[in-house]
């Protein structure tokens, strides 16, 4: 079980080049002193007072620490330290040194359903692992599915940032209006419960990317984008999807279905026809 450090991580960690940043402030590589390891520092500035609107909550990164100490899995990012001091937090999390998913797809021409299906059934892997232990993710996008390594014949995927993720409560109802309108389902929009469904909507998109390079839900604005969402408007432009098999498109089908529970479960996808061929 991680404790919360008090003592400045630059103690105990050399602080190196910066990796990447989001809402929650900046990532840097970092070199644990002690082994030479290397990890990725997440420095998360903290509110300094409730109303604030300048930095995160304490207790929303302690739950994403309590919810990251539950979690081993080969897909999922390991949680290998944390800091905290009276402006800021860091968590200290394995080096994933090969970026995102889907700039390691940009650089390449297209993506076969083969390559596809082996990145999607990790991810997939992934979400069942913490989806049986009752934790949502709720951010699931491109940016957060990470590889490993790139430059090897069968990348590993890794998922990180569970800033969103929550612990889904026998009979809580949770509710939240977070995320990136073109990965969110109709029920975040709709400020309706939330759950792993949610995940698996987000998952749905990601598939279509994945085989298309397109996002399916995609507006001129966020306001358009939001729109399609909550209508479900999408389609299989066939200029795009003619070489798209029936299996790939039925597998989509079956996850961007408005009513959450009509969508497969992560169980129900990892042994989908298209993913799992009998
Ligand atoms: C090499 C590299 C480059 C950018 C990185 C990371 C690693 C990275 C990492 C993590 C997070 C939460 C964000 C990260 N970012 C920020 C961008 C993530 N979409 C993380 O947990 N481990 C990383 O290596």
């Amino acid at each position: 079980m991680t404790s919360f450090k008090h003592e400045n991580v630059e103690d105990l960690y050399e602080l190196l080049e910066k990796l990447g940043s989001g809402h929650f402030g900046e990532v840097k590589k970092c070199r644990e002193k002690s082994t030479g390891t290397y990890y990725a520092g997440k420095f998360i500035k903290t509110r300094k007072c409730k109303g604030s609107r300048l930095g995160l909550d304490r207790d929303q990164i302690e739950r994403e620490v309590f919810i990251l100490q539950q979690l081993e899995h080969p897909n999922i990012m390991r949680l290998h330290d944390v800091f905290t001091s009276k402006a800021e937090m860091v968590l200290i999390l394995e080096l994933i040194r090969g970026g995102e998913l889907f700039d390691f797809i940009a650089e390449k021409e297209a993506l076969s359903e083969e390559d596809a299906i082996e990145f999607l059934e990790q991810i997939l892997k992934g979400v069942a692992y913490i989806h049986s232990r009752s934790i949502a993710h709720f951010d699931l996008k491109p940016e957060n599915i990470m590889l490993l390594e790139k430059d090897v014949p069968h990348p590993k995927i890794k998922i990180i940032d569970f800033g969103l993720a929550q612990k889904i409560e026998d009979g809580a109802v949770f509710k939240s209006m977070c995320g990136t309108p073109q990965y969110i389902a109709p029920e975040v929009i709709n400020y309706e419960p939330l759950g792993p469904p949610t995940d698996m909507w987000s998952i749905g998109v990601i598939t279509y990317i994945l085989l298309s390079g397109l996002s399916p839900f995609q507006g001129e604005t966020d306001q358009e984008t939001l729109t399609n969402v909550v209508s479900g408007n999408y389609e299989f432009d066939d200029r795009i999807f003619k070489q798209t098999s029936e299996l790939a498109k039925d597998f989509i089908r079956q996850l961007l279905l408005k009513d959450p529970r009509d969508r497969m479960t992560v169980v129900e996808c990892l042994i989908h026809p298209w993913i799992k061929p009998l």
